[in-house]
């Protein structure tokens, strides 16, 4: 039952209880629930003194972000905060678990808050596309001043309990009971004015240079936030508590609340925080997350310890996994003994530990893997080397263990085909640097088992990755949709776009590098070895611009040929000073050979607008998405978006690439790859695909609905 209860402990300490499971979330139930208490508390004589706590050990997670899809209803939270702050008898918060957002809002209205040692405090609304606007940025400032308000409010993440009562946010903290300290303490406080406690009535302490200050601040989150709005509107907010009278700084804060609340950036930031939630709990197999038997690993092996296996191997020990990490080339197995442990102390250093939880032990030989539960083989994208791995892990191994391989695209099932047991195998996609990246897709070949994907899955969430479940296909949902977006980029340069005219337009849209910096980043050679197994490559002095029935952008190919394959080399699309270089600048060599091509292809370049670029690279992008899902590589709309955000750098205020379709409108997106197709007849990738133009029939309905559509589709289509 949602609510908040009221009960009297030893005749007079009132205690108001929050109730919804799982994070006591003020839906309009417990805030009404809160409301009558407040009433009860101030007509009941006995009560001289209040304790705010939340049920099963969590004091509240703030606002019920379900609630923001609809109308709001119920007893708004400021007044009812404002209440609880004016009661003349003092009011204590006892924090234990959380405290986030209007839960924290709610704790800064009380006079005393109290906190249990492993809770965790914070006001997130930022990373939702809001603000505190339940007078969260004006009580805060208030109480610890306007730089730790500053970087609390514009980041949002979350602090300890110590840093709280080091920040002064809390008054106590303990490792014992919270709520029974909580209810001695109000008991302590009874008769104490109350008026120092009401932190809206104090004045807001500003440094002396607080213009620049809040410049700095605006300066920095402009920079951070790509585009995003939230963090600017939480400086203004901030600016008003430090500037103006409380009350005058609640109405900014409620004005700016409201230009926030209706954007598209605070819907598309709250579905991609459900998102998030929605991809752990679905494989595309239609096996579910809570009826797959999953099997806990302590002890792994890592094969092949380039830069992959390495981080691989850093992110499973720190998840407390014991690994045999192996490498067979000396030179390798060298560099990693000496880097994997400096990696791990970093790793660990940013965790708070001392130590990794988890050994490492190094060999050169694959028989030392013979007692691990799982086995993640991480040498480079070569299917022959890979399956004659599988085929001696599968002797190897004690019967039961789950392998993996870490690929970025190649057919799971093939490797599958190499063992005894093609149900214990799954792939792996980490992303590099694959102890910080968080992303992990999960590949389910055909033969997978629900209990080796769970597993993978489980583990994945261990090591801290966002675990997403995908088919097996080639480049399976991430690099499978970047390749026609990749496409398109060349496809531009031949037409007269430069690449910093290209990634100037993808970092506008606010991705954190264009596609061009990326490659140059990632090197030009790990495409280029894909289009050779594809047999796309061929060389010569005049390589044809069609391939395989289509048209191909040969220029990649000739910059790798040319020994330009990015940052590595010191050249690639930019130019770097020297191998390794990190800064690019645009290279007049690159222009020139840009030239020279098109020139001798016959191609008269045109000035083309920064629209044309996104629409073309995004638009291929998303079409391919849309037929992933309908050939159920993923599981719906989300785990495409999850993939994404935390993959492919696409900016989480802008949901991910199937939210901004529909965003954008599901007809014009038809409508602009049917535009562009009839332009690229050759180009197959902007052919719309049938699933978008069905959704368009259907009256594009919002993306929460689409796996609705898509398994009622399928029905239909099998009939
Ligand atoms: C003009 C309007 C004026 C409004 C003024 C007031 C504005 C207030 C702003 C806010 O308070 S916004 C909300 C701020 N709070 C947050 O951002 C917290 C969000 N939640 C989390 O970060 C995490 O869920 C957690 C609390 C740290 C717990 O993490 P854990 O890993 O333990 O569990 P999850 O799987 O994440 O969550 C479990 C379950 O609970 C749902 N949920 C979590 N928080 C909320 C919430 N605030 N509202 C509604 N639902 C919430 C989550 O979706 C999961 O649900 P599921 O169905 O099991 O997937």
């Amino acid at each position: 039952m949602k609510m908040a209860t009221y009960s009297v402990l030893s005749g007079s300490v009132a205690l108001i209880t929050l109730q919804n499971p799982p994070v006591n979330a003020l839906s309009e139930a417990v805030r009404t629930g809160i409301t009558d208490a407040v009433q009860r508390t101030l007509k009941d004589p006995q009560v001289t003194s209040v304790v705010i706590c939340g049920q099963n050990g969590r004091f509240c997670g703030g606002a019920d972000i379900r609630e923001f899809a609809g109308p709001m209803s119920g007893p708004p939270l400021v007044p009812m905060i404002h209440a609880l702050e004016a009661m003349e008898k003092p009011v204590v918060a006892a924090i234990e678990g959380l405290a986030l957002g209007g839960g924290l809002e709610l704790a800064l209205g009380c006079h005393y808050r109290i906190a249990h040692s492993q809770a965790l405090l914070g006001l997130p609304e930022v990373t939702l596309g809001l603000l505190p606007a339940a007078g969260g940025s004006q009580r805060l400032p208030r109480l610890i001043g306007l730089p730790a308000a500053l970087d609390l409010i514009t980041t949002g993440r979350h602090i300890s309990a110590s840093e709280a009562l080091k920040l002064g946010i809390v008054d106590q903290v303990t490792d014992d009971n919270a709520l029974k300290m909580a209810v001695e303490f109000a008991r302590s406080v009874v008769g104490q004015p109350l008026g120092p406690r009401r932190l809206s009535t104090r004045p807001c302490h500003s440094p002396p240079d607080v213009d620049s200050v809040l410049d700095q601040a605006l300066a920095q989150v402009w920079q951070r936030g790509r585009g995003a709005l939230a963090p600017v509107a939480c400086v203004g907010a901030l600016r008003a508590a430090a500037t103006l009278p409380y009350a005058q700084g609640m109405e900014k804060e409620r004005e700016l609340m409201a230009t926030l609340f209706n954007s598209g950036q605070a819907r598309a930031l709250q579905y991609a925080f459900f998102s998030q939630r929605v991809v752990g709990k679905w494989q595309p197999s239609g096996a579910r997350w809570d009826n797959s038997t999953t099997r806990t690993i302590r002890k792994a092996a890592v094969i092949g310890l380039g830069t992959m296996g390495r981080g691989i191997v850093v992110a499973l020990a720190l998840a407390g996994v014991s690994v045999v990490a192996v490498e067979s080339q000396e030179k390798q197995l060298a560099a990693a003994r000496q880097m994997v442990p400096e990696m791990l102390q970093r790793g660990a250093g940013r965790r708070g530990l001392d130590t990794p939880p988890g050994v490492i032990s190094f060999s050169s030989g694959l028989e030392d893997v013979s007692e691990v539960e799982l086995v993640i083989e991480a040498v480079f994208e070569d299917m022959a080397l890979k399956r004659r791995i599988f085929s001696r892990l599968a002797t190897v191994c004690r019967p039961g263990t789950v392998l993996c391989s870490n690929t970025s695209g190649l057919d799971i099932d093939q490797l599958a085909e190499a063992t005894q047991n093609p149900a214990l195998v799954v792939g792996m996609h980490f992303f590099a640097p694959a102890h910080v990246m968080k992303l992990l897709e999960v590949v389910c070949g055909p033969r997978s088992s629900p209990e080796a994907v769970a597993t993978a899955m489980v583990l994945g969430k261990r090591m801290g990755k966002v675990s997403v479940a995908v088919g097996n296909c080639p480049g399976f949902v991430g690099n499978r949709m970047l390749k026609p977006y990749m496409e398109q980029a060349n496809f531009l340069l031949e037409e007269g776009a430069t690449p910093q005219q290209v990634d100037e337009a993808l970092e506008g849209f606010g991705f954190p590098m264009g596609v061009f910096r990326m490659s140059d980043l990632s090197g030009l050679d790990v495409g280029w070895r894909v289009r050779k197994e594809a047999g796309l490559t061929e060389q010569g002095v005049e390589p044809t611009r069609m391939r395989q029935g289509q048209r191909y952008s040969p220029l990649p190919d000739q910059m790798c040929e040319g020994g330009r394959l990015g940052q590595k080399t010191g050249r690639g699309w930019y130019r770097y000073d020297g191998p390794g270089g990190r800064v690019a600048r645009s290279d007049p060599w690159v222009q020139n050979f840009l030239e020279t091509y098109r020139a001798r292809h016959g191609l008269v370049p045109r000035r083309i607008a920064t629209e044309e670029i996104l629409e073309r690279c995004l638009y291929a992008l998303t079409n391919e998405g849309f037929n992933i899902l309908q050939d159920g590589v993923a599981a719906g709309p989300e785990d495409i978006d999850v993939i994404y955000v935390f993959g492919y750098g696409w900016p989480r205020h802008r949901g991910g690439p199937m939210f901004h379709a529909g965003q954008v409108g599901l007809a014009r997106v038809l409508e602009k790859l049917e535009h562009y197709q009839h332009s690229h007849p050759d180009v197959p990738h902007l052919k719309p695909s049938s699933l978008l133009r069905r959704l368009v029939a259907a009256g594009s309905p919002p993306v929460q609905k689409w796996r609705e559509f898509i398994s009622k589709d399928r029905v239909h289509s099998q009939l």
